[in-house]
């Protein structure tokens, strides 16, 4: 009697550790298997593969925990190889981490494209329906004799239109009276006072509303209803999530919400001819582009949050990069403003005027702040799709329908290129370097080759007049007197989109040094 329960559990305990045992010794005999199979290459001269503690799918869990700080971790420990291998499911992804070999990216625009990739990722991040990811799809990268899509088409004109020349500087003019008549109504209502602000988020207002009047004139949909202005950065801080593409509505619902407001507001401004009162040529040109192709207003509407997007976001950190620097720096705070003090005429109305010339060509250590900063906090990534199997450099073999990331993080932390203080913070390495000693490949804010941001010029206008209209007319001090202003490491955990914010929130006292307006000529 007494034994046969007895007997029935250990035999059932037998059972049950016979089935675990076998169980884990098929997963092991099963990760072992995907462990090596990662490992092999599909051609000889495919880059050396990076093999992952996850097989195939460790890549893509590392970029959704931990943004692109995971592959530049995986760069910076495989500093040896100029280009590795991650094996990601059905693709691979080639990482390239050497200047020589990104500039071969780049020249290689036939085989190696952005384009193709850009319909899926609008229509995850721009919410645009099928039709129009249809039409934007069409013709992508013409030969000169054949029929233009509607991105050729655009690309051709927003890089004619901000080269060098005439309609860079009306617009770079036109920015920067905008973001001095802010800076000079703020000044006139602090008075006396001081303040105490977030930096970035205080930045981020001038630029968020200053972009959308210059560019989109004063009816813009910012200016008829300031709740945007909130929704633009939700937008921004949740794009790694629409990126996904699954259930934006559920998962990435206040980017997603934040996003339909603004374009419902666009789409408001666009029905209502707003954009005929005072919006920038070039927006002028975009919708009508736009129409030629047959968008409807509502894929109007979302195609113009993408330029509003690129016009805003990495000015903004970029900016408030630059202005922090500076003036968490006695030293280089009293350099910079010796630089403008030189170059500002005081005028008998009692303005100050500061020419766009002046600014680019002698404030060699503005300049040099601004382009470190963009070093230090661009880990930006250039992507193209891998048209055809093709031979690199005459060198590695990279499949069709894989993805090449040009590694910016790595290649500015890069010793090789920037020298054994690459991890400092050094704005004179831009003196002692010069113009033409780095190549062009290896500083990659802006990214490089065909898609080369357009806006580079024109951003760089708009930031050192703004960040000179700053330091000539408030001081920034830290809230505590006895203490420096202190700079935070950036946040790389993040989907690296544009310039990086920083981990913590920067607070600072603001006070008027100098209310006098500074005009830009
Ligand atoms: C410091 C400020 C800026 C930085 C760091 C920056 C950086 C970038 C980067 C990294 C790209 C992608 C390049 C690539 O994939 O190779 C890009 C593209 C672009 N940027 Fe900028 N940008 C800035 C300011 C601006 C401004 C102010 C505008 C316009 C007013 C602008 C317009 C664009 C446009 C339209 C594209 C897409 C180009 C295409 O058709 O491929 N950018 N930018």
């Amino acid at each position: 009697m007494s034994a046969f329960p007895e007997f029935i559990p250990s035999k059932l305990s037998f059972h049950l550790d016979s089935r675990l045992v076998t169980a884990v010794a098929v997963a092991a005999a099963l990760y072992y298997a995907l462990y090596r199979l990662q490992k092999v290459k599909i051609h000889p001269n495919e880059p050396p593969i990076v093999a992952s503690k996850i097989p195939f799918v460790g890549p893509l869990v590392g970029m959704v925990l931990d943004g692109g700080r995971h592959v530049k971790s995986i760069g910076l420990l495989n500093r040896d190889k100029p280009i590795f291998t991650l094996p990601v499911p059905g693709s691979r992804i080639y990482v390239v981490t050497d200047p020589a070999l990104a500039a071969a990216v780049q020249r290689a625009s036939k085989e190696l494209s952005w384009t193709p990739l850009i319909p899926e990722l609008t229509k995850r991040v721009m919410g645009l329906d099928a039709d129009t990811v249809g039409v934007v799809a069409q013709n992508l990268d013409p030969e000169p004799d054949e029929p233009h899509g509607f991105l050729a088409d655009l690309h051709d004109m927003v890089y004619a239109y901000l080269g060098p020349g005439e309609s860079l500087n009306a617009l770079s003019l036109a920015a920067a009276r905008e973001l001095g008549r802010q800076i000079t109504a703020h000044a006139a209502q602090l008075e006396q006072q001081s303040e105490t602000v977030d930096l970035l988020a205080w930045v981020q207002h001038f630029v968020t509303i200053g972009t959308a009047q210059y560019l989109y004139g004063p009816e813009n949909p910012l200016a008829r209803d300031p709740r945007l202005e909130q929704a633009f950065w939700d937008f921004d801080h949740g794009l790694g999530r629409l990126l996904l593409g699954f259930a934006p509505s559920l998962v990435a619902r206040k980017p997603y919400r934040a996003r339909e407001a603004l374009v419902a507001g666009l789409e408001e401004y666009l029905s209502a001819g707003r954009h005929e009162v005072g919006a920038a040529p070039i927006v002028q040109r975009r919708i009508e582009i736009a129409h030629l192709h047959g968008f409807s207003v509502a894929a109007t509407a979302r195609s113009e949050l993408s330029f509003l997007f690129a016009g805003i976001v990495n000015t903004a950190t970029s900016t408030f990069w630059t202005v922090l620097q500076v003036c968490a720096r006695p030293a280089l705070l009293a350099a910079v403003r010796a630089e403008l003090a030189a170059v500002v005429e005081e005028t008998a109305t009692g303005e100050r005027r500061l020419s766009m010339e002046a600014l680019k060509g002698a404030c060699p250590t503005l300049h040099a702040v601004f382009l470190e900063c963009l070093r230090v906090g661009s880990d930006s990534y250039t992507s193209r799709l891998v048209k055809n199997d093709m031979l690199l450099a005459g060198q590695w073999h990279l499949k069709a329908g894989s993805v090449v990331q040009i590694a910016g993080g790595v290649l500015h932390a890069d010793p090789g290129i920037w020298g054994a203080d690459a991890d400092a913070f050094d704005p004179a390495r831009f003196i002692r370097l010069g113009e033409g000693k780095v190549l062009p490949a290896a500083f990659r804010p802006f990214g490089g080759g065909k898609t080369l941001c357009p806006g580079r010029h024109f951003a760089t206008h708009e930031i050192l007049a703004f960040v000179a209209m700053i330091v000539l007319t408030f001081d920034l001090e830290a809230v505590h007197s006895d203490e420096n202003i202190s700079v935070p490491p950036k946040e790389d955990r993040v989907l690296p989109v544009h310039i990086l914010e920083p981990r913590t929130d920067v607070f600072v006292k603001v006070r008027v040094r100098d209310a006098r307006a500074v005009v830009v000529v």
